[in-house]
């Protein structure tokens, strides 16, 4: 902060207004209290999402803007409105405050969270009596944490920090508060009026809590056991937890922030001990930060650093803890709880990890992980990439990520492709190993390829790219700077792409206790120091998941399945497989012989889920497994036992689970059956194959030809799709003044109007019109009649065979275009393409699917077939025709990829006009004139 300037910024109110506009809407209550002549308000602010309720102001100004504040940190957002005041102006707005929260209008002015605690310190008796312990002024005063956060923005890390402040403020107030360093309390000096006090209202109801203990361990892991907190009426709830953890009252607890939620929405807080300094270490850094290694810890700390609970809040424990949902709120002065059994608790852990975040999304806890590429959106489940990177640094109380989208290549695609190729030479590849690689690029940012990422390679010399840098919340650090290679066609791709690409990143890092020690990661300061101040623990990692083993079969246990000694993928990669599954834990049958029957307990099922193979988003086991299936079958197979958290995350007793796990426990036995197979698209397979993309290339084609035919004025794009050759025409000077699109998918005119729309007047074109019209080409539309050019790109195959020879007859007896293009897949092509990963095909149960690229395809023709269409088509109607195409070679076996024949009309025989318009047109465009032209 530099000293007394203030710095122009946007105001919370300001924030909440450009991001929700009408949506956010705020309203005034007036609060009575009896003490005072004047009113007091206090606001309720209502986002789409969720709402907040200010605290008590005497101006209605305040208590908007204090609601604006609550917003903005549910939000994550931190406006740098704290800018605006220096240190000296928050050093003296804490002295005010904790002024007014000992005051007596405070203590009855409804339901402050504050308020309720200074209540209920008053109810206790002798020395404790009002004395409110320092982390609770600390914790729960809205004004208090920020004035703590200008004064030093780590203490949010550190809420040890923000009671030495409280303390510090209070100390100024030597007339009216009692400062206790000893018990870390504050007490007012002088008594509450007894009129004030008798008027609590002191019927709380007697409760029992459900809790976890985190025992911390010297060595080993932490043992974590439910508990039950005991809160009798009229108990502070701070002393029963502070008594459970060995300690004399609440005053010696550290209160950590809220993180993770019940199921039933209350959020959660670990609960410990302020932390002993050794004696030995006068330093005051000590505090508050988690020393890099454990002889480090040991020099600062009497305690030991308890992993469990700080990686689960994301600050430094040190000692046994307590997470616990319990608390006063904003609704009444009665404590609101709710249990936290050993499942949420572990739950709440599992959502933290980027991996958990894509998990629980899928429900799917076990089988699913978060995959390494985003391919299309519809084969996406759960919140996209983007959305969940954001929920992952808002928990991690990281800044919103920061996308850059370029559109011009850094470096030439050769050069990329150099680099992943000298990378993956020097790499050992498992199929099933889903590690992360490191490139190591000239600058600080970095690429990960993973593994099985081949049919990912950057295919496209152009398009869009993006990058995301991380920062932390001060903004100070940067924790990460991703900016991959690739380039993606659609800008919205490139954005998930990097968002999942950041998520990896993240999730290797929670993963990184895995890696092999020999080769340590290089990370950078940001990095390490985001690692260190989040805890991500290097000690005690969990939720961790193990990496697996190929799974074992067990020969008794498979049910119609050959033991497949090699693994044999007959379900090719980008292929979208439904199944059905169930996990149980199991012990060993041979333990509880006696009785011949073994223990099981029932961890996770799913009547249908769906998944892409090959992008890593299913565990590897089940995705081996699987591959090797044929639709219908049933597999059984036991693995390897992942984290004893995640499993507890998932089952459904977890007293018994854990009794088992604590047993004989054999491994997880999975039951699968194989419901669907869907072959991979083709643009998929295309995309891999042909660079620039195959549907790049027919367009350029046609492109070339159309641009040849310079007396051509009008065009019809027969199945003209998404409109691409049509966007290309738009980009690109031709003779054309009219283009026409039929389609019958209404969804493929819809786009392709917008992106026409959002190309107009931007080419360098004649065009003066534009039409799309919805309709069949089967069916013939005399306004079509006499055209110079018409296109027909990959659509004759998804019709039948009969109707590719009906249009061709339909097109060429009575619209009668100068020149007619048409492209379909040669047929021949495919066993090139099916001997990628990406289309391995021998399982005879698939092969009909798979035989075609796409199972849309009714059809698809060898060249001879083509040949013999068009060559009779031309004849009987009177046109030449002529064979190209693109993709691979037309002079060597099996041809082109996309066969294309060319038709030229050699002359013009007027036929009778029919009039008939079954088209419907959907969307128009005619130059007016002033319109731009270029
Ligand atoms: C693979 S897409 C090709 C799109 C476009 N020609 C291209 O190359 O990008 C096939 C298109 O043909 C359309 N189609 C299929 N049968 C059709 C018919 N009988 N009449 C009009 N369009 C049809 C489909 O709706 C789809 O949009």
């Amino acid at each position: 902060m530099a000293g007394g300037e203030k710095k122009q910024s946007l105001s919370p109110k300001e924030i909440i207004h450009h991001k929700f506009v009408v949506k956010a809407s705020y309203r005034i209550e007036q609060v009575h209290v009896s003490s005072q002549s004047n009113c007091l308000y206090r606001c309720h602010l209502q986002l789409p999402e969720f709402s907040v309720v200010s605290n008590v102001f005497k101006r209605k100004k305040d208590a908007e803007l204090s609601a604006a504040e609550l917003a903005l940190e549910k939000l994550g957002i931190h406006p740098q409105d704290d800018d605006d005041i220096t240190v000296e102006q928050a050093w003296d707005d804490m002295v005010e405050r904790i002024k007014y929260i000992f005051s007596d209008e405070f203590l009855s002015s409804g339901h402050h969270p504050l308020g309720s605690h200074l209540r209920a310190t008053l109810l206790r008796d002798g020395e404790r009596h009002g004395s409110v312990p320092l982390s609770i002024i600390a914790a729960f005063d809205a004004k208090i944490n920020s004035g703590c956060k200008v004064i030093n923005p780590s203490v949010d890390q550190d809420p040890i920090l923000a009671m030495s402040y409280v303390m510090k403020a209070a100390a100024k107030l030597t007339d009216y508060i009692v400062v206790s360093p000893h018990v870390a309390s504050l007490r007012r000096k002088n008594p509450y009026p007894p009129a004030i006090v008798e008027a609590l209202d002191t019927h709380g109801e007697s409760i029992k809590v459900e809790a976890v203990y985190i025992q911390c361990a010297t060595s080993g892991e932490e043992v974590v056991d439910p508990v039950i907190l005991d809160i009798s009426s009229g108990r502070y709830y701070l002393d029963v937890i502070a008594e459970k953890l060995g300690l004399k009252d609440g005053s010696q607890l550290i209160i950590s922030r809220t993180f993770g939620k019940t199921p039933s929405g209350f959020e959660c807080r670990v609960y410990s001990a302020i932390p002993k300094l050794n004696p030995s270490d006068k330093s005051s850094k000590a505090y508050g930060k988690r020393p890099a290694d454990e002889e480090d810890q040991s020099s600062h700390f009497k305690t030991p650093w308890n992993a469990k609970a700080s990686s689960a809040c994301g600050q430094d424990i040190h000692g046994d803890a307590i997470v616990a949902a319990v608390g006063y709120s904003w609704r009444s002065n009665d404590i609101e709880h709710d249990d936290v059994t050993l499942k949420s608790f572990y739950r709440i852990c599992c959502g933290m990890s980027p991996n958990g975040i894509y998990k629980f999304s899928r429900q799917a806890l076990i089988a699913a992980t978060l995959p390494f590429s985003f391919t299309t959106k519809s084969n996406w489940r759960g919140p996209l990439p983007r959305e969940m990177l954001s929920i992952f640094c808002r928990q991690q109380q990281l800044a919103e990520p920061v996308f850059t989208i370029s559109t011009s290549p850094v470096k030439p695609l050769s050069e990329t492709l150099r680099s992943f190729k000298k990378l993956k030479d020097s790499e050992s590849n498992d199929g099933n190993n889903q590690c992360v690689n490191e490139y190591a690029g000239s600058d600080d940012s970095f690429n990960h390829y993973n593994s099985k990422d081949e049919e990912e390679l950057p295919v496209l010399e152009s398009g869009y790219r993006c990058g995301v840098k991380i920062l932390s919340k001060s903004l100070q650090d940067l924790v990460l700077d991703c900016s991959p290679g690739s380039f993606y066609e659609k800008e919205s791709h490139a954005i998930q792409n990097a968002a999942l690409k950041a998520l990896t990143w993240f999730g290797s890092l929670f993963d990184d206790l895995d890696a092999d020690p020999e080769q340590p990661r290089c990370y950078t300061k940001g990095e390490l120091n985001w690692m260190f101040t989040r805890n991500v623990m290097i000690k005690g990692k969990f939720p961790s998941s193990k990496r697996y083993e190929e799974p074992a079969y067990d020969e008794s246990k498979t049910m119609d399945m050959d033991r497949k000694p090699k693994r044999v993928q007959t379900i090719p990669n980008g292929s979208l497989v439904s199944i059905s599954y169930s996990v149980s834990v199991e012990v060993e049958a041979d333990f509880w012989g006696r009785t011949g029957k073994c223990l099981r307990e029932l961890i996770e099922s799913n009547e249908e889920i769906e998944f892409e193979v090959g992008v890593g988003s299913m565990n590897p086991h089940l995705e081996s497994v699987v591959t090797q299936m044929s639709v219908g079958q049933y597999a059984c197979f036991i693995t390897n036992m992942p984290a004893e958290g995640l499993v507890l995350a998932d089952a459904n007793d977890t007293a018994r689970t854990r009794s088992l796990l604590s047993k004989l426990a054999a491994g997880l036995e999975y039951n699968v059956h194989l419901l669907g197979v869907k072959g991979p698209t083709e643009k998929r397979v295309e995309s891999v194959f042909f660079k620039p993309q195959l549907s790049k290339q027919r367009v350029g084609y046609a492109v070339k030809l159309i641009k040849e035919s310079s007396a051509a004025s009008t065009l019809v794009d027969f199945g003209c799709g998404s409109g691409s050759l049509l966007e290309s025409l738009l980009e690109v000077p031709t003779s054309l003044q009219t283009i026409v699109g039929v389609d019958i998918s209404e969804k493929a005119l819809a786009r392709a109007a917008k992106m026409v729309d959002s190309k107009l007047n931007k080419g360098a074109c004649n065009l003066k019109t534009i039409r799309l019209y919805d309709g069949s080409i089967l069916e013939f539309d005399s306004r079509l009649h006499g055209i110079d050019i018409a296109t027909c790109l990959e659509v004759i195959e998804r019709m039948e065979e009969d109707e590719a020879f009906q249009f061709g007859k339909t097109v060429l007896t009575l619209s009668r275009p100068k020149l007619l293009i048409v492209s379909t897949p040669n047929y021949e092509y495919n066993k090139i393409l099916h001997k990628s990963s990406l289309y391995h095909s021998k399982d005879k149960s698939i092969s009909q699917r798979s035989k075609f690229r796409s199972h849309e395809h009714k059809f698809e023709w060898t060249r001879a077939q083509f040949n013999h269409w068009a060559s009779k088509l031309a004849k009987s109607h009177n046109y030449s025709v002529e064979f190209s195409g693109v993709g691979g070679s037309g002079n060597v076996d099996p041809g082109f990829a996309s066969q294309i024949a060319v038709f030229k009309r050699k002359s013009f025989t007027e036929v009778k006009k029919v009039s008939t318009q079954p088209y419907k047109v959907i969307w128009e465009w005619t130059r007016a004139q002033g319109d731009k032209k270029n």
